[in-house]
């Protein structure tokens, strides 16, 4: 059964952790892209900010009155200097009690146009998709990144307890959406 937050028509991939879900609370919107091309995957080390020293999709809040897409390809070409058709991927919750939930939308990119650059938040680096550095990135992303590679939509959900700036998961459920 799915968490709240989370569509009911899922069908279980992954889910680790105790306790209860974290309650409900306002929501801010977050975009991140992840561009796969062959066997390699493009990510970005982030240099400042949530989630600095990891590497990430690149991404970033969505602002008032801008699409979620719109969001998308602003982050891409600020982060990473390029501009790519994006196709929706999956839709991340993260919960941390007291704070807002991050609700992100996940997109794929197959090309890009434009040259891949460094900016002052991310530096981009490609890894083969067999050698994804998952112990340098958000601890549930090895749960739901593969889904990602094989193209099948998924929605998940991650509560997080914090201490300061280390987060650490307490719960987690993956879903694939049952039409893909
Ligand atoms: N757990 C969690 N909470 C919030 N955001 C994330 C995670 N895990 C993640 O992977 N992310 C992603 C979502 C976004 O792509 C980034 C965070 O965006 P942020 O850097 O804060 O937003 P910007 O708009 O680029 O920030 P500034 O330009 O204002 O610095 O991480």
């Amino acid at each position: 059964m799915p968490p709240p937050g989370l569509p009911d028509d899922l069908q279980e991939f992954k889910a680790g952790g105790s306790g209860e879900w974290f309650p409900a609370a306002e929501i801010r919107y977050y975009t991140n892209v992840f561009l796969v091309q062959d066997d390699k995957l493009l990510l970005g080390y982030k240099k400042r900010g949530l989630g600095i020293h990891k590497y990430n999709g690149f991404g970033g809040k969505v602002e008032p009155k801008e699409s979620t897409m719109d969001a998308a390809l602003r982050e891409l070409q600020e982060e990473a200097g390029i501009t790519a058709p994006l196709i929706h991927a999956g839709t991340l919750l993260f919960v941390v009690p007291g704070e807002k939930w991050a609700h992100i939308d996940i997109f794929r990119a197959e090309e890009y146009t434009g040259t891949i650059t460094e900016s002052d938040e991310m530096r981009p680096e490609w890894f083969d998709t067999n050698n994804i550095p998952f112990d340098n990135m958000w601890e549930e992303d090895r749960y739901w990144l593969p889904l990602l590679l094989s193209k099948q939509h998924f929605s998940g959900r991650a509560d997080f307890e914090r201490e300061g700036e280390k987060y650490s998961p307490k719960k987690w459920w993956i879903g694939i959406d049952s039409t893909t």
